[in-house]
């Protein structure tokens, strides 16, 4: 793979949504090679654990997980502590939580970094804004929030910076707002990415690859497109290739 391609695939985040090990090292298997960075969300490490995520991280994978934490400040804090003696590269939780709650979470995440004297990169703490399976009459009508979903967004995104978090998952067609908002350097994890043509499913504000990176996100999540592929290998090197 040329410096060029590599350096797009290290951008992509591949979901790695299913039962068990077996059919997630099956999928990670046929990737082989391609340095993209790898999603555990709540099925796989439910069913599986840290033995898990462990495991990606020997053989060289950048780890995402995504566990999306929500709870009370002290018990966030907790949590991200365990996370973070885990070694995984990035960690998300809601921004819905509040303030208070993503510093603890940022606590947590510094106290198991100083304390176990670790060198080399901390994990990037991010949290999710809206959904992307969030539609405008859903956060209405629903949720009972008002406004626009981007307004929410960027509210979200910046509460998130002034709790000193390293950036957000939102949409991509949100990203250029929120870099104006929170500015260049906060990191935007875009999900809900669809190639032309892709069946769309429960996701709600989509975009595609090029046009997310266009946007200038810095990471975009792609799952079933790619897992749900023939040829998963063959998925990703067409999208690498698209970018
Ligand atoms: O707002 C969010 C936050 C997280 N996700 C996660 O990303 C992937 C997307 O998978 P697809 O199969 O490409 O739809 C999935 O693991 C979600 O849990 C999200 O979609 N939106």
């Amino acid at each position: 793979m040329s410096e060029n391609l590599t350096s797009v695939a290290e951008r992509i985040i591949v979901a790695l949504d299913y039962p068990n090990a077996r059919e997630a090292e099956a999928l990670v298997g046929s990737l082989e090679g391609i340095p993209c960075y790898l999603k555990v969300g709540m099925q796989l490490f439910y069913s599986e654990g840290p033995q898990f995520v462990a495991g990606l991280k020997e053989k060289g994978y950048n780890v995402f997980l995504d566990l999306k934490m929500h709870d009370i400040p002290n018990t966030v804090k907790g949590g991200a502590e365990s996370i973070t003696r885990l070694g995984v590269d990035m960690f998300n939780v809601h921004a819905a939580g509040g303030k208070q709650m993503m510093e603890a979470a940022r606590e947590g995440v510094d106290k198991a970094w100083t304390g176990a004297g670790r060198n080399g990169k901390r994990p990037l703490l991010i949290a999710v804004t809206q959904l992307t399976s969030t539609s405008q009459a859903t956060l209405n009508d629903e949720i009972g929030i008002a406004g626009t979903v981007e307004e929410a967004v960027v509210r979200y995104a910046e509460l998130t910076r002034s709790a000193g978090l390293d950036g957000v998952v939102a949409s991509a067609l949100e990203v250029v707002r929120i870099k104006e908002a929170c500015g260049a350097g906060f990191v935007t994890v875009t999900p809900g990415i669809r190639p032309a043509g892709a069946d769309i499913g429960d996701q709600s504000r989509i975009m595609t690859p090029s046009q997310a990176f266009a946007q200038g996100t810095d990471f975009v999540v792609i799952g079933r497109p790619i897992t749900g592929a023939v040829d998963p290998r063959a998925a990703l090197e067409a999208i690498v290739a698209s970018i």
